[in-house]
Order: C-alpha cells, then sequence, then structure tokens
C-alpha cells in the first residue's frame, strides 16, 4: 500500500526521519512542476500567500500551488522552523524546501509579513501549517491587522479559552478572515456545518465520534496480530499523526478539536475541562520525539491487554469524543460491539455524529477522511480559495 519501502521506514523511524515528509518536498518522487508553480505575475485582484510550516501538509499544499487551480495565488514566502525564503525566483525553486534549508534567510515574521505587504495584492493571507504553539498565538494579532489566516495548526483555537476569546474578538471585527476548515477532520465540512446549523438558530444538544485520523486508522486496524506500534510507524510514514505522535496518542490533539466544536457550539470549555484518557505510558512521556520514537514497542504491551479484554466481551476499542448536553467533554479508548457505527469505519475515516434541537430523532452524522498531506492540503487551500469567492 506504501510508496516507501520498508527498509526506509525502519530506518526512518530508528533517526526520527520521516519518507513521507521528505519526499513531499525533496523534488523526488513528488517533483514540483515549474510550469504553473507560485506564480510571479498575479494581478492586483489575486492572492498573496505566505506558507508558515513546509513538512508533511505545507509541502502538499506546495504541490497543489502548481496546480492550475491554484492560478490566483502567488507565494510570497515561506518558512521552516529555523529559515525562510522571500525571494521570487528562489519561491519557484523545484526544490524548495533544500532551498530553504541550505539558503534560506533566518527566521524573522517581519519580514514574511513586509513581503505581503510588497506583494501589491490586496488579499494577504498568512497560512500556517505547523503546529506551532507561539504562531498559533500571534493569529489574534495578524488578523487584527488585516492579515487573514487560514490555518492547520489547532494550537490557538483548541487551546486555552482565554486563545479563542482572543481569536473571537480579532474575527468580529471583520478586517480578515480565519479559514479553519482543516483543523477540525482534515477539512470534511464539520465545522462549516456547525456554523450554518447555528446561524439558522439551531443548537447542538451533544456531539460524538471519532475525531483523530491516526488513531482511527490505528483501532481500525489493531486487533493484537500486529504490534501496535508497527501500526503508529506505519501512521507516522503515512503522514496521519502530529509531528510528536504523542501528541495524538495522549488524546491532546482529540481533546483540541473537541473544544474547537465544543465553542463553535457556543460551549465556553476551558482545556482543562476535557476528560482525557492518555495512551502513552508514563515512562514515555517525558522524552525527545527521537527517544520516544525508538521506545515506541513499549507501547504495546498495555495496547494488548486492552484489546484482548475486549475481544473477551466480543467488543472493539474505538478512541472516542463526547459532548454531552451538560457539557461534559470527554475523549479515551472505548469498549464499543461491533454494531456501533464508529466501530465501521475504514482507514483514517473520522466520524462526527452531531444531535441538535432539529436533528434530534437521529443525529446529522459527516464520516470521511480525517488525516492525510493532500486532503489537509486541499482544506487549506479551499479557504484561501473562499477568500476571493472561488
Ligand atoms: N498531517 C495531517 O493529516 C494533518 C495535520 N494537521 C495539522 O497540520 C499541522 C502540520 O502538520 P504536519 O505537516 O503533519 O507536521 P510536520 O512536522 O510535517 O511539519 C511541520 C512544519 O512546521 C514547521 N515549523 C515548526 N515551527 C515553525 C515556526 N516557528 N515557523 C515556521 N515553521 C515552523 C516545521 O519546520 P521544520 O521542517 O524546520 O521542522 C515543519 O516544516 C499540525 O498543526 C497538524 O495538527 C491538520 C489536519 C491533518
Ligand atoms: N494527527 C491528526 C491529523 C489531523 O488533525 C489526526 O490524526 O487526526
Amino acid at each position: 500500500m506504501s510508496a516507501v519501502p520498508d527498509a526506509e521506514v525502519a530506518e526512518a523511524a530508528a533517526v526520527g526521519a520521516h519518507p513521507v515528509r521528505d519526499r513531499l518536498l525533496s523534488g523526488g518522487v513528488e517533483e514540483r512542476s515549474r510550469t504553473g508553480c507560485a506564480p510571479t505575475a498575479v494581478d492586483a485582484s489575486g492572492i498573496a500567500i505566505v506558507l508558515l510550516g513546509t513538512g508533511v501538509v505545507g509541502g502538499a499544499l506546495l504541490k497543489l500551488l502548481c496546480t492550475p487551480a491554484a492560478a490566483r495565488i502567488r507565494l510570497v514566502g515561506a518558512a521552516n522552523s529555523k529559515r525562510q525564503q522571500t525571494d521570487p525566483a528562489k519561491l519557484a525553486s523545484r526544490q524548495l524546501r533544500e532551498q530553504i534549508r541550505a539558503e534560506g534567510d533566518p527566521r524573522d515574521n517581519a519580514a514574511l509579513l513586509a513581503a505581503l505587504d510588497a506583494s501589491g495584492v490586496a488579499v494577504k493571507v498568512i497560512v500556517d501549517a505547523t503546529a506551532n504553539v507561539s504562531l498559533a498565538a500571534r493569529h489574534a494579532e495578524w488578523l487584527e491587522r488585516g492579515y487573514h489566516v487560514v490555518t492547520a495548526n489547532k494550537a490557538l483555537a483548541g487551546g486555552e479559552l482565554t486563545g479563542w476569546r482572543a481569536l473571537q474578538a480579532a474575527t468580529a471585527s471583520g478586517r480578515a478572515h480565519y479559514g479553519d476548515a482543516a483543523t477540525v477532520g482534515a477539512g470534511l465540512p464539520v465545522l462549516s456545518t456547525l456554523r450554518r446549523l447555528r446561524g439558522c438558530g439551531d443548537a447542538l444538544l451533544t456531539l460524538e465520534g471519532v475525531f483523530s485520523g491516526s488513531l482511527s486508522y490505528l483501532f481500525n486496524q489493531y486487533d493484537g496480530s500486529v504490534p501496535f506500534s508497527t501500526l503508529l510507524a506505519d501512521a507516522r510514514r503515512l503522514g496521519y499523526t502530529e509531528p510528536d505522535p504523542r501528541s495524538d496518542l495522549s488524546g491532546e490533539d482529540v481533546a483540541r478539536k473537541l473544544l474547537i466544536l465544543a465553542r463553535h457550539a457556543g460551549f465556553s470549555l476551558n482545556a482543562d475541562e476535557v476528560e482525557v484518557e492518555s495512551l502513552v505510558p508514563e515512562a514515555l512521556r517525558g522524552l525527545s520525539t527521537e527517544a520516544f520514537l525508538e521506545r515506541l514497542p513499549e507501547l504495546d504491551a498495555p495496547l494488548a491487554a486492552r484489546v484482548a479484554e475486549a475481544r473477551e466481551r466480543g467488543h472493539v476499542l474505538r478512541y472516542l469524543a463526547r459532548l454531552n448536553q451538560r457539557g461534559h467533554a470527554r475523549v479515551g479508548l472505548v469498549e464499543v460491539p461491533p454494531t456501533h457505527p464508529a466501530a465501521r469505519l475504514y482507514g483514517t475515516d473520522n466520524q462526527f455524529a452531531l444531535t441538535t434541537t432539529r436533528y434530534n430523532t437521529q443525529p446529522l452524522v459527516i464520516q470521511g477522511p480525517g488525516a492525510g498531506p493532500e486532503v489537509t492540503a486541499q482544506a487549506l487551500l479551499g479557504d484561501v480559495l473562499a477568500l476571493v469567492g472561488a
């Protein structure tokens, strides 16, 4: 199924490298085309963007920027965690990630914003394809300054309630838009549906489902026959996990999505009000990402025991998120019967079951792939294009 040989995966897991991440931008199997890529001559009615993060999702977005759908978009800056590029000729490079790594300027957000200002284009967008908390903390300020923000980074909207409130205040002025489709369901139409329902006067009563693409991928397959750690390495290689997979296994990423949805529905929940079950053993919590990746097999025994217990009862394990009518929020591993809707998912499927005042006999269910570079990058592109009504 994978395009990456197993030996390469094993080596990558050992050193903390990432074949999909590397290939997406290396100009190797998924080379950027020069033709139509990062156009330098977009007229003033076009869109200028700065891309923060050139990893799995950012890399896939760079590929989409080379397609006709992105003809109105001009890339005026791109950055990784250490370096950045704003030179138009270099931004059009086939090897943009290597270019930035080898010859990029030191990181400086002000220079990226200056590139947007100098573009002469009215619609200026900052695309955040990182998981960086400090960058997310700047979203509200950027919006207030009139830059649109399109994000896959959930750290602000799904973080502390104060951050969420700052975001609401920044968008309330209407100066700039916040494109957040990629933050929940990797672009499945969940947030847009919830906003539409609320706009019609409907109210969310309960919410339940599988909100993690990587955990869905893991538990849809895990029956104890293949070690959990092997499946996790696969999920990471395929670009489904967070930069540090403990963000998925700890429940933190699912909790963020639940908070984003709950807050959009009018529940003012703080981050510490979500009950979270972590699947990361205590001994693996304080390690560096690289050290954690070397010790993945330590995940196997506890989960093998859990799946065996569930099987004795004729059940399967699913990592579920739940919000009840009283605003109680919980994310964690649940034993469900094979007839449960969450037991019938495939691949990275997410499932969001919304019970509302008007959808109250059967929930409104949104289901489909909930992780992966292409779908997530498409969600970002869609939010960018929506700014010009495309
Ligand atoms: N993968 C998926 O399926 C989905 C991911 N997302 C979200 O997308 C985001 C990115 O995920 P993913 O692409 O998988 O992660 P990666 O680790 O592959 O990429 C993250 C990128 O962010 C860069 N970065 C980190 N800090 C900064 C910074 N301060 N300034 C600029 N760049 C920075 C990294 O730089 P460097 O290369 O130097 O490390 C890297 O290029 C996350 O928030 C994730 O939750 C959302 C939906 C689905
Ligand atoms: N790591 C996340 C990616 C999308 O947000 C997940 O597994 O769902």
